[in-house]
C-alpha cells in the first residue's frame, strides 16, 4: 500500500492543463481565466461626483457663501462649459466633474432659492470626488490563472470585455457500479439501494468547475462493464465508483487492465479509501474509486478534485490544511491515514463518534476532514489537529 501523497502524486502525473476555448462574458462565472486580461478603457473615465449635490471651487467654500447654478451634470450628461467664479453646476452621482470645478458639495449642506445657492455652516473637507482611473487604468490587468468569481466578472465587464480566455472544462465521465443500484426516483427491489455517489461526486465536481457525465450504471457483469467504458469515450477523466475491493464481483480492475489500462497503483494506507485504484486508459486518465458512499466522497475530495485543479492549470490543487484544537481526546491511530468526519465550533474541532464509510448522514452534518497520519498517538483536547473544509 502506496502514501496518500504518493497517490496524490500519481494521479497529478495522470493529468495535464487542458487547453483554452473563448467563452461569452455570461458563461465565463466559475471558469479559470486562462490568459491575463488587460483594462480596454479607464474607470472611471473622468472624474466623476460620488454624491447628488452641486459642483464648485474649493477656494471659494466658506459658510453662508453663496453660488449662481449655471447649469447641470448628469450621469451620462456632462455640463459642456467651464465654471467660473461664484458659479455652481448642479450634478448628480456618477456624472464628470465641469471644468473649473474641484468639489462637490452634498445637496443637505446647501439651501437652495431660484438659480441661488447658499452653503450651511457643516461642508466637511472631503471633495467628494472619484478621480480618472481611480478604480483602474488602460492596459491594468487582471491576472490568470484564476477561478472567476462574481466579483472578477464585474471587473472584466467593466474593463469592456465581452469574450474571455479559459481553460477547457475537463469532462469526467462517472461510472457507478453494482446490481444493488438503481437511479433515484426508480423503485428499487428489496436487496436494491439507490445510487447516490455518482450524485454526490458530479456536484463535487461541477463545484469546481468539471463537467460530469453520468453515466448508465454498470451491472455486475464483463459485458455490462465493458459497454459502459465505451461511453466514457471521449472523456478526459473516467471516474468509476465501487467493485474495486477483492470481492468476487469486484470486476473493474481486471476489466478496464483487459481495456487496456497503464495501473499506477492499487490501495492507499487511507480509511476510508484503502481500495482507490488509478491509471491511464487510453488517452484519459482513469481514478476507481470504493464503493461506500462516504469513502468515493473523501477520496472525490482528496484526489479527484486535485486532479480537476490541475486540468484547470491552477497552480494550487491540493485543499488548504488548517489546524484547530481537539476539541476531546481521541485515541491512537491504526496503520492508515485517517480522514475523519468533524465538526468545527467555538474554534475547536470534535470528531464524529461514528465513522463508518457508509454513513452519508454524518458526512451531511461534517464541515470538516480531520487528518490523521498513520499511527498517530494517542491526542487530548486541546492538542493541535489538522484538517481540510468541506
Ligand atoms: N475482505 C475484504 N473486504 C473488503 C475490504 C477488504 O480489504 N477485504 N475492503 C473494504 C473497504 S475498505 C471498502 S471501501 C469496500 C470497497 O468495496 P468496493 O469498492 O468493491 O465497493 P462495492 O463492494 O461495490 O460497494 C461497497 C458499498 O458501497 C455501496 N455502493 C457502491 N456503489 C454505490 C453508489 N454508486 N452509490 C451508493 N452506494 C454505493 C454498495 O452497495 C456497498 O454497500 O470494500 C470493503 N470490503
Ligand atoms: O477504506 Mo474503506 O474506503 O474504509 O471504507
Amino acid at each position: 500500500m502506496i502514501s496518500v501523497a504518493q497517490a496524490l502524486d500519481a494521479v497529478l502525473s495522470l493529468v495535464a492543463p487542458l487547453s483554452v476555448e473563448t467563452v461569452p462574458l455570461r458563461a465565463a462565472n466559475g471558469r479559470v481565466l486562462a490568459r491575463a486580461l488587460t483594462a480596454q478603457r479607464t474607470q472611471p473615465p473622468f472624474a466623476a461626483s460620488s454624491m447628488d449635490g452641486y459642483a464648485l471651487r474649493r477656494a471659494e467654500v466658506e459658510p453662508d457663501a453663496m453660488f449662481k447654478v449655471v447649469g447641470e451634470s448628469a450621469a451620462g450628461h456632462r455640463y459642456e462649459g467651464t465654471l467660473r467664479a461664484g458659479q455652481a453646476v448642479r450634478i448628480f452621482t456618477g456624472a464628470p466633474v465641469p471644468q473649473g470645478a474641484d468639489f462637490v458639495v452634498i445637496q443637505e449642506d446647501v439651501t437652495r432659492r431660484g438659480d441661488l445657492i447658499t452653503l450651511g455652516h457643516k461642508v466637511g473637507p472631503k471633495d467628494n470626488i472619484r478621480p480618472a482611473g481611480g478604480d483602474f487604468c488602460a492596459g491594468d490587468s487582471l491576472s490568470a490563472l484564476r477561478l472567476l468569481r462574481p466579483a472578477d466578472i464585474a471587473l472584466l465587464a467593466a474593463m469592456n470585455h465581452a469574450n474571455i480566455p479559459v481553460t477547457r472544462k475537463p469532462i469526467i465521465a462517472i461510472l457507478a457500479t453494482g446490481d444493488e443500484l438503481v437511479q433515484p426516483g426508480e423503485e428499487p427491489g428489496p436487496d436494491q439501494i439507490i445510487a447516490s455517489n455518482s450524485y454526490g461526486l458530479a456536484a463535487m465536481l461541477e463545484n469546481a468547475g468539471a463537467e460530469a457525465r453520468l453515466l448508465p450504471i454498470a451491472r455486475d457483469t464483463e459485458a455490462s462493464l465493458r459497454q459502459a467504458f465505451a461511453l466514457a469515450k471521449g472523456a478526459d477523466l473516467i471516474v468509476t465508483i465501487g467493485g474495486a475491493s477483492v470481492g468476487d464481483l469486484d470486476l473493474v480492475a481486471p476489466v478496464a487492465a483487459e481495456l487496456g489500462l497503464e495501473q499506477s497503483f492499487y490501495k492507499v494506507a487511507m480509511r476510508p479509501g484503502k481500495p482507490l485504484m488509478a491509471g491511464k486508459l487510453s488517452d484519459a486518465a482513469m481514478i476507481g474509486l470504493p464503493g461506500n458512499p462516504v469513502s468515493a466522497m473523501v477520496c472525490g475530495a482528496v484526489f479527484v478534485l486535485p486532479m480537476v485543479r490541475r486540468m484547470l492549470g491552477l497552480a494550487e490543487t491540493t485543499a488548504e490544511e488548517l489546524e484547530a484544537p481537539l476539541g476531546r481526546d481521541i485515541g491512537e491511530n491504526g496503520p492508515r491515514a485517517h480522514y475523519m468526519r468533524a465538526n468545527l465550533r467555538d474554534g475547536k474541532i470534535y470528531p464524529d463518534d461514528r465513522q463508518d464509510s457508509s454513513l452519508l448522514s454524518v458526512l451531511a452534518t461534517a464541515d470538516a476532514l480531520m487528518i490523521r497520519p498513520p499511527h498517530d498517538p494517542a491526542r487530548k483536547a486541546g492538542d493541535s489537529q489538522r484538517y481540510i473544509t468541506l
